[in-house]
């Protein structure tokens, strides 16, 4: 669970420049001050009353140090020179030394958070993204980074500055007329404490709002993403309903609860404030009638304290902004708490690459997503140099999660997995990925040139390599009929590609790597026939030149494995070649037989 001390740490490693910008902010504000004081020593002056003795000392020495005569204009000019340095003198140092590192450290966190949040997506574990969906983990990153980054200089250059100001404040006010800073010092505890006990209720219904929100935003991704369906099913009134209704409740917490608690809480503080500010001006005054205090005394006060009042609106609505941001801050940072996967790979390139001949043993292997239920049991397969394996099986057989343990994406609960006789799990994960390559049933394609999806595995590969591979994997053909050929922009922005087109961009991307061990999942299964015989043709070129695994529902595309392994519900069932395995009264028969002819077998 994310904390608030997490937001502080989230700035932790600029601490210098975070210690010097809030302490020179906070100076500036109460060196501020000095204007409304001097302002009411210049009315003692100009009215005949006596100057408090610090500053009719002060004066005197400064004016004997530069030898002017002791007269009133003398002491109005130091007052006036007083008034010129920390107002004139003082502005460009202060937009210097507090507005420039308030900018410059909430930027520098958002660009270095905002690395280690790229680093993270690339190293969690692959069941996260099973279970989040793209637009709820991009919402909370998008926020929680953006709230951040508008959120400290708030915080840093005007709240705790006005804190510290408001104690000034409350100094100058003692140094006066302790009766009348009594009154002030309670008037600010109880409307700081009644604003902090209201907006701890309001964070609770921000949480609530947050979540509410990430629903909504995540269903909304899901609709795009699977809008080809929604409109198919023409769940679109269904769909609208849904989000209308999310938006309802949405608007229902917003507006009459959290909106509804900010209104009734600056109702308080405004009414309250007004009331304080009368009061201390019917108290200075009673003060001034009374003679305990000077009319530049009664002038400080009340301009002071005006001042102090009128920082509470600025505060307040400081706190309230930080509360509406602090549910998406801490979702941000319980999605940086995530543990990284054991799949992990590292983020920087390695440079001693492996080099494998292809022999893989799956020795005793039993795993499960939970490990209540095991997927695979027992799992004890050899696969020789360049063998070209075929796995096939029923549905929820568990030939996915076979080829998954293979790249690591998890580990066996029990056995292991040996490459070249080597356990995987003591190999770098990147360079033992990098030695394998896959072509899933749907293949995914970047937005930009072909070519530069071709190289996406191998960005050295020259051009000669990637004709050749397209040539055997059968794209050659495809790219001379696009109008830019190897340059043509695919993708979100570009032409789009058949299924059949995007497998041989598959294939040939996989080729590319020039893998010891090329994988191809149900490559051929949503193709139609033709493009299923061309997808073929590339597999069998490909045949003998390196280990290859190729699950397939369709038995046509495994007939002429060296060895086709049959699953069964977690387990190897039937291992031989298609002819034995025909002649064999199992489920590979009974599947044959069934695509076929459309018979099941008994
Ligand atoms: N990420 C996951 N989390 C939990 N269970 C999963 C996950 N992926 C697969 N499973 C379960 O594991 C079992 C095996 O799935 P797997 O995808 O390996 O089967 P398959 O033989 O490849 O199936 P198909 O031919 O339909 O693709 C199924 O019961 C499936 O529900």
């Amino acid at each position: 669970m994310a904390k608030f001390r997490d937001i502080i740490k989230y700035y932790d490693r600029y601490r210098v420049a975070v210690i010097f910008s809030i302490a020179a902010a906070s100076i500036f504000e109460i060196i501020d001050l000095v204007v409304p004081y001097a302002t009411g020593q210049i009315l003692n002056v100009l009215s005949g009353q006596p100057l408090d003795n610090a500053i009719e000392n002060a004066i005197a020495a400064i004016v004997n140090l530069i030898k002017l005569p002791q007269n009133r204009l003398s002491s109005l000019a130091v007052l006036m020179t007083v008034i010129f340095l920390v107002t004139v003198v003082r502005a460009p140092i202060q937009v210097w030394s507090t507005w420039w590192f308030h900018w410059d450290i909430a930027f520098r966190a958002r660009r270095d958070h905002f690395k280690e949040t790229i680093a993270k997506i690339l190293t969690l574990p692959l069941e996260f993204y099973d279970e989040n969906n793209p637009g709820r983990i991009a919402g909370k990153i998008a926020r929680g980074l953006e709230n951040h980054t508008f959120t400290y200089p708030e915080i840093a250059g005007q709240m705790i500055p006005k804190l510290f100001r408001v104690l000034g404040i409350f100094v100058v006010i003692l140094l006066i007329e302790w009766r009348i800073a009594i009154v002030f010092l309670i008037s600010f505890v109880v409307i700081l404490s009644y604003t902090l006990k209201d907006l701890n209720k309001l964070m609770e219904q921000e949480k609530r709002l947050d979540k509410y929100m990430e629903n909504t935003q995540s269903r909304n991704s899901e609709i795009i993403t699977n809008i080809k369906t929604v409109k198919a099913f023409a769940t679109e009134p269904l769909e609208f309903k849904r989000q209308k209704q999310r938006l309802d409740r949405e608007f229902k917490v917003l507006d009459y609860r959290i909106h509804l608690g900010y209104i009734k809480l600056g109702t308080f503080r405004t009414a309250f404030v007004q009331f304080c500010v009368f009061a201390i001006l019917g108290l200075t005054l009673a003060a001034t009638v009374k003679g305990q205090i000077s009319l530049g005394h009664f002038l400080t006060t009340l301009t002071v304290s005006s001042m102090a009042y009128a920082e509470l609106e600025p505060i307040s609505n400081l706190a309230e902004i930080f509360t509406r941001r602090y549910a998406s801050m801490l979702g941000y940072h319980e999605l940086m708490q995530q543990p990284i996967g054991v799949d992990a790979a590292s983020l920087v390139e390695t440079g001693s690459a492996y080099s494998f001949t292809g022999k893989i043993e799956f020795s005793n292997v039993t795993f499960g997503y939970d490990t209540n239920r095991p997927v695979l049991q027992d799992v004890n397969l050899l696969i020789e140099p360049y063998q070209t394996v075929a796995l096939v099986g029923r549905s929820g057989s568990g030939k996915s999660t076979l080829v998954k343990l293979l790249f690591r994406y998890f580990d066996p609960n029990q056995g292991r997995i040996l490459i070249d006789g080597q356990d995987i799990i003591t190999l770098d994960v990147g360079n033992y990925r990098r030695r394998l390559a896959i072509v899933h049933q749907e293949v995914d394609v970047f937005n930009g040139t072909l070519l530069e999806n071709l190289r996406y595995g191998n960005q050295s590969a020259s051009f000669q390599q990637v004709e050749e591979a397209c040539r055997i994997a059968k794209l050659d053909d495809v790219i001379r009929t696009l109008p830019e050929g190897y340059y043509t922009v695919v993708g979100e922005r570009g032409v789009r590609l058949s299924g059949g087109q995007r497998q041989r961009l598959g294939i040939a991307r996989a080729l590319l790597v020039e893998p010891d061990v090329l994988v191809f999942d149900e490559a051929t299964s949503s193709l139609d026939y033709e493009s299923e015989r061309l997808i073929q043709l590339a597999m069998r070129s490909i045949q003998g030149t390196r280990t290859t695994i190729i699950i397939a529902h369709r038995l046509s595309t495994v007939r002429e494995a060296d060895k086709i392994v049959v699953l069964d519900q977690g387990r190897i069932v039937e291992v031989g070649s298609h002819d034995e395995l025909l002649r064999h009264e199992g489920i590979y028969r009974r599947l044959h037989s069934l695509q076929e002819t459309g018979e099941l077998l008994s």
